[in-house]
């Protein structure tokens, strides 16, 4: 049996900061705003074969955990990484007491949107129970609600376009960009729940209590100005 041995990237040592970002679609866009306000991983971080979570960084002080998107609230959220980037739509599915989101970071930029089957003509606003498929059951729920609706919630992780056709829900409430997924899956969109852009977050008490925090706030605003149209 032949082992890899331990990287030593992932052994956590005190007073190391953890920065986490989701390894979805993020990522790509991410690692370059994240390069310039001096948050760079380590080469493995880049290596496809390495089932590492946990990463060195260029800073010594610093390791970044590359996890699944809705994670990066949570570990946030609860202190178990001290900043992390993430779409607003998470943060606003979990709302968070202890999660602050500082700063607007400009990219992943798409929305939340209800759609329906082209064909089914009848608006939610005519009906006073509906199935809906989402990953997002808080915001689906809460945008209903205000409507009027009781919305009863199917969670699905991903795919949910394919549920009003297969009959498991009249409507979906999912992440649209181009329109492309929709538009192959015979759906319109009706209404827009919420633009989203992905954020700077940060656990409350670290910011509170770490300066490297707040320093870490001021490079990415920067960062994120330098890059606004003037
Ligand atoms: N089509 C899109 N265009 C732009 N940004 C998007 C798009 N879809 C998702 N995003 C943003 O990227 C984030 C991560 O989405 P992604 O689809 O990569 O995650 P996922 O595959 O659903 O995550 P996981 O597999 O961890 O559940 C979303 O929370 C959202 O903020
Ligand atoms: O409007 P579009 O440009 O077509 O983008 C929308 C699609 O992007 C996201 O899915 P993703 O591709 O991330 O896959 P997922 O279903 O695994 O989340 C989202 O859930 C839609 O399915």
């Amino acid at each position: 049996m032949t082992t890899t041995g331990t990287s030593d990237n992932s052994i956590f040592r005190p007073g190391q900061l953890t920065f986490a970002v989701p390894k979805g679609r993020i990522l790509d866009e991410a690692l370059p705003v994240m390069a310039r306000a001096g948050v760079e991983p380590g080469a493995e971080f880049h290596d496809p074969k390495s089932r590492a979570l946990a990463f060195g960084c260029l800073r010594p002080d610093m390791r970044i955990i590359r996890v699944r998107a809705f994670d990066v609230a949570t570990f946030v959220a609860h202190g178990a990484a001290q900043v992390g980037i993430v779409g607003s739509d998470v943060i606003e599915e979990f709302d968070y007491a202890d999660l602050y989101a500082p700063v607007d970071l400009g990219i992943g930029l798409c929305r939340l949107s209800v759609a329906r089957m082209a064909n089914d003509s009848d608006e939610a606003t005519s009906i006073s129970h509906l199935r809906v498929a989402t990953k997002y059951p808080s915001l689906t729920r809460r945008h209903f609600e205000a409507a009027g609706v009781a919305a009863e919630c199917v969670k699905l992780n991903g795919a949910m376009e394919l549920a009003p056709s297969l009959g498991l829900a009249r409507q979906i409430v999912d992440l649209v960009s181009t329109g492309t997924t929709l538009r192959e899956n015979g759906l319109v969109e009706t209404s827009v729940i919420l633009d989203i852009s992905a954020r700077l977050i940060v656990n409350r008490t670290a910011l509170k209590t770490d300066a490297r925090v707040a320093a870490l706030v001021d490079a990415f605003r920067r960062e994120a100005e330098a890059r606004e149209p003037a």
